[in-house]
């Protein structure tokens, strides 16, 4: 193994092994850290863990162990991947987690890269847009866990850390000074440096800088250009892939502005029930009375979403907790997938990163294999158990509008 990533969600953990993968590399994400050695020749392995919204000093610990195993298991380089829209508070856990791998790696300096310019994320003198509007302004100020009120990226890390947090200028990058500029960084004792990037070529160029970086941190785009340093070439064949062709659902506890899209989207053709806030006080019912609907519209796709306007989360989380909320939907999402597939579903989608992150990991440890992309950052990932399910593991802001019906259809998987 060349590459490790060490993802803070699941969602994004498929999106990054998505980038590998597309350029060629052999890749694997597991469902958290293995506690068994790797046996197979890959180029990339993906450790998805779900710490985004965690307590720091618990992020810290399972991002130094999902090093350690990436490192023990040969990896030459470490990702940190993060979310392309920065999700963070001021008191981590992009800083802690970070400023840790520096240490454990003993390396002076990482770059930190969110940008993601296919799905619209840009990073310019410091600071990140989604398509034309800053990162504040974009509906990210709203999202109900890690509301994201600052768009000058900067300023926002220098508040997860005590480490100096620098800036690559794309000005810098474009005229070809990017190693200069970490020169003189090194100096002035910067050990985060943001990185500006608006295009893919940007982000093949910062990935030809890190060439010799231990660490390198971002979102999925900065890896497109990592598997070149080592050699590894671009595969971009279409053959035949199997998905699993039983029922298929969709779960969505995503409340980000694409999702309610999809949401509508689908809602109109298709069976769906919705769970409110109140839902969640009373997990086992909820998960009873939904797997009753899933089973009756087995042979229909059907859908369950707790997914509610801003206005609608605010209020809930005021009135019964935000904790208490997340970990309720978690719950009832996780334990609703497990129920459906002893019902016999083998296709499941999943809409938001912390939702994807209970639904995946109650299946247990697992090594998923990363199949064909469904749309921008969305693989397909294949759980070749008994019984082999597909899952669509959607990060919240993903995905056009007819990401559900388009997700279900691509999971069955194609002959030729
Ligand atoms: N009706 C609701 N009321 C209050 N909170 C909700 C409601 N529905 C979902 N939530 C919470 O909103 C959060 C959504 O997070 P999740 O990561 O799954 O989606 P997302 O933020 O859209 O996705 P991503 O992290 O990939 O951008 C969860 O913690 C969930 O518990
Ligand atoms: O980078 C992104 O936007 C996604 O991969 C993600 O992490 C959202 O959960």
């Amino acid at each position: 193994m060349k590459i490790g990533v060490i993802g803070d969600d699941f969602t994004g953990a498929g999106d990054i092994a998505n980038t590998l993968a597309k350029v060629g590399a052999r890749t694997v994400q597991y469902v958290g850290t293995p506690t068994v050695r790797l046996k197979t020749e890959i180029d990339a392995a993906v450790i998805a863990l779900k710490t985004r919204s965690i307590d720091a000093g618990d992020a810290v610990t399972q991002s130094l162990a999902a090093c350690r195993w990436l490192i023990a298991n040969g990896a030459e380089q470490i990702v940190f991947k993060y979310c392309s829209t920065f999700d963070s508070t001021p008191r981590g856990n992009i800083g802690p987690v970070a400023e840790a791998l520096l240490v454990e790696l003993d390396t002076t300096l990482a770059l930190v890269c969110p940008a993601f310019p296919a799905n619209r994320r840009t990073l310019y003198n410091g600071h990140l847009f989604v398509g034309d509007r800053l990162l504040s302004e974009s509906g990210m100020e709203n999202h109900p866990l890690t509301p994201m009120t600052d768009p000058d990226i900067r300023r926002w890390l220098a508040r997860q850390t005590a480490l100096k947090v620098g800036h690559l200028s794309l000005e810098s990058l474009r005229s070809g000074n990017a190693q200069a500029a970490l020169r003189l960084a090194k100096h002035n004792h910067e050990r985060l440096i943001v990185a500006d990037a608006i295009s893919d070529d940007d982000l093949l160029a910062l990935g030809r800088i890190v060439r010799t970086h231990r660490l390198v941190t971002g979102g999925s785009g900065i890896a497109m250009g990592l598997p070149g340093n080592f050699g590894i070439q671009s595969a971009m064949d279409r053959r035949p892939f199997a998905g699993s062709d039983g029922p298929g659902l969709i779960l969505s506890g995503s409340c980000s502005s694409a999702t309610r899209r999809q949401i509508a989207a689908y809602d109109s053709g298709h069976p769906s029930k919705r769970l409110d806030a109140a839902d969640a006080l009373d997990p086992g019912a909820a998960v009873a009375s939904c797997l009753d609907f899933l089973v009756s519209h087995k042979d229909t796709g059907p859908l369950v979403y707790s997914t509610a306007e801003p206005s609608e989360v605010a209020a809930a989380q005021a009135q019964y907790g935000r904790d208490r909320l997340a970990a309720s939907f978690d719950t009832i999402f996780a334990e609703l997938a497990i129920e459906a597939v002893a019902a016999g579903f083998r296709r499941i989608v999943v809409a938001g990163g912390e939702t994807s992150g209970a639904v995946a990991s109650a299946f247990g440890a697992a090594a998923l294999e990363v199949g064909p992309e469904i749309d921008t950052g969305v693989p397909v990932l294949i759980l070749d158990g008994k019984p082999r399910l597909a899952f669509a593991l959607k990060s919240g802001n993903f995905g056009a509008d007819d990401f559900f019906e388009c997700a279900l259809a691509t999971l069955k998987g194609w002959a030729s």
